[in-house]
């Protein structure tokens, strides 16, 4: 079985065995073990050599019941249609866990963007919008940054989007910029999360977050923030990578200096000589653990080889299930995807609601709400837990899950 495929079908395990528990009929299943909607779209682009190259996306929409669709788009090479439908089935349960009015979309298109140039880019993002625009909008499924997009590229596609619909749809997107109706902190806000999930797992640990050793894969939106919190917490960020290689320092790295001179794709090692590789780095002697790239990193071949005694995963899915079973039995604290992660869609969705309202919050509202939704879902699910007999993934997808089936229930659909 293919990675993505795997990555999928265990996804499906897993809300199986929630729904189960929780009491849900088989009925539930049925309805949600696949997105509602599946849309395949093809982008014809003009190349700047005048040639038309024409790209793959998609875009996934697992539930709307508890509200429109919510999910970010990935620019990637290895983007497919299995990962993007899991990943919008994780949009659901991040919904789920932090309360919001939302169901799970997720969408991506198969390109490499460290090859293009900003005009074909730019084609690229608006195509990709006039592609899926019948079935998004800002009551429908409001899409958000992941990997290898930013605030640039939201920007475009609300533009294209609000030329489309003729007026202005700021609601449209998340992850603006400020001046587009972005909201201040989002562009911390998913290490943000993962800063309060790692404190409040050290604290059930007995950790100290001073001098604790951590270890950060991937130097972009999420894992160059985080590196910068760990380190202003007191924490000895040892080890960072990119998509070419990875720096390892047992006494510690200069995250500052590391900041300043990564380029906006998160890459950072192709300026240095001794660098070890992506799957050393996993396996380095540290504290606390933090996948912040791609998916499939910590899988049944190394998690026995892993040797940090809490694992916080700010990517999704870089854990296969294999794994989780096994980091699991040797009494590491692992803590999902879809808890540790939800730091972006909490404060997408406070973007959402100022632009609804036209009316925009400070930084330090949106930290403080930020704070308290996710230290309230990392306890709900830490208890859930411990009184459940479970692992921290089974909570966090039994608490994520009950939102979106008591709505569909609610509904009359199941
Ligand atoms: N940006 C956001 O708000 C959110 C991001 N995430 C997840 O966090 C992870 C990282 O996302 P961002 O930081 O936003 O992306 P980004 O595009 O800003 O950075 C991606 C990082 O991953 C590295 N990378 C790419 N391919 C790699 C490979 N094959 N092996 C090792 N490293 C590789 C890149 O070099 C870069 O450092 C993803 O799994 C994403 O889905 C989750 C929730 C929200
Ligand atoms: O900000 C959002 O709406 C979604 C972020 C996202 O794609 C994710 O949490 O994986």
């Amino acid at each position: 079985m293919s990675e993505n495929l795997n990555l999928f079908t265990s996804t499906q395990d897993v809300i199986k065995e929630a729904l189960t528990k929780l009491g849900y009929s088989e009925e539930m299943y049925e309805l949600l073990k696949e997105p509602l909607r599946m849309l395949t779209v093809r982008i014809p682009v003009r190349m700047d050599d005048g040639s038309t190259k024409v790209f793959t996306g998609y875009r996934s929409q697992h539930s709307d019941a508890a509200g429109p669709s919510k999910g970010g788009v990935r620019f990637h090479p290895d983007v497919n249609e299995e990962e993007v439908k899991a990943l919008s089935m994780w949009m659901t349960l991040k919904a789920g866990i932090v309360n919001l009015p939302y169901g799970g979309g997720k969408g991506g298109v198969v390109c490499d963007p460290r090859q293009m140039s900003m005009g074909e880019l730019e084609r690229l993002s608006r195509g990709y919008v006039r592609a899926i625009s019948q079935i998004v909008g800002p009551t429908k499924d409001i899409p958000a940054p992941d990997v290898y997009t930013n605030s640039q590229i939201m920007a475009w596609m609300m533009d294209e989007y609000s030329h489309i619909r003729e007026f202005d749809s700021p609601g449209f997107i998340t992850g603006k910029p400020l001046v587009l109706g972005g909201s201040h902190g989002r562009d911390k806000a998913t290490a943000e999360g993962v800063t309060i999930c790692i404190k409040e797992a050290a604290k059930k640990r007995g950790i100290d977050i001073e001098g604790a050793r951590v270890v950060i894969q991937g130097f972009g939106n999420a894992g160059s923030f985080l590196a910068k919190f760990m380190h202003d917490a007191g924490a000895k960020v040892i080890g960072i990578s990119d998509a070419y290689g990875a720096l390892h320092d047992p006494n510690g790295l200069d995250i500052d200096y590391l900041i300043d001179r990564r380029d906006s794709f998160g890459t950072i090692t192709t300026l240095f000589e001794n660098t070890i590789s992506n799957q050393e780095l996993l396996e380095v002697d540290c504290d606390i653990l933090v996948p912040a790239a791609i998916s499939n990193q910590i899988t049944e071949k190394n998690a026995a080889n892993i040797k940090a005694s809490i694992v916080v995963e700010a990517a999704n899915g870089p854990t296969t299930m294999e794994a989780t079973k096994i980091l699991t039995e040797r009494g590491i604290l692992l803590v999902p995807d879809v808890l540790a992660s939800s730091g972006g869609v909490t404060v997408s969705y406070f973007e959402w609601v100022q632009n609804n309202q036209g009316y925009y919050w400070t930084e330090e509202e949106v930290h403080e709400r930020l704070h308290e939704t996710l230290i309230s879902a990392f306890n709900n699910i830490y208890e859930t837990a411990q009184t459940r007999g479970v692992n921290m993934r089974l909570a966090a997808y039994m608490v994520g899950v009950r939102r979106t089936a008591e709505a569909s229930k609610f509904r009359g659909w199941v």
